[in-house]
């Protein structure tokens, strides 16, 4: 189960779906679609990377406070929630990452027929 504050923002904006554009926020970025909301999260997270490359800590919290909240949009646009992504997560414990990056670039050479 997510974190119960990522839970209660999940239920937020789904309850948010047909709400009325002029007054929420998550209702006027799901009427944009989600190739919007898709560039809102690359431009949140742009401007987490000025934050962190510029060492502030500050701004990075605010950054990556607004990055969440649009990937939760984005997700919650394909019917996925923050469980889906915990799940994945759970899914690869235990398994080095870089084992896994060689295993899957192993995949990519099976596919191309190298
Ligand atoms: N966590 C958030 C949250 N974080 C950031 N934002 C909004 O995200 C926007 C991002 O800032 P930007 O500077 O990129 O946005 P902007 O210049 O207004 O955007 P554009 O014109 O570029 O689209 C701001 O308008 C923030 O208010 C959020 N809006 C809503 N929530 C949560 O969603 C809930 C529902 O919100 P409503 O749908 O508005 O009721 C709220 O109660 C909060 O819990």
């Amino acid at each position: 189960m997510a974190d119960d504050r990522l839970a209660r923002l999940t239920a937020t904006i789904r309850a948010r779906r047909g709400a009325d554009p002029d007054t929420s926020y998550v209702a006027r970025l799901l009427a944009q679609g989600r190739e919007r909301i898709a560039q809102k999260v690359g431009e949140e997270a742009v401007e987490a990377v000025i934050a962190a490359t510029r060492g502030d800590a500050q701004a990075l919290k605010g950054e990556a406070a607004d990055l969440v909240f649009h990937l939760a949009v984005l997700l919650d646009s394909l019917g996925l929630g923050f469980d889906d992504v915990l799940d994945e997560l759970e899914r690869r414990e235990g398994v080095a990452g870089l084992a896994e990056k060689a295993a899957r670039s192993g995949v990519s050479r099976a596919k191309r027929g190298d």
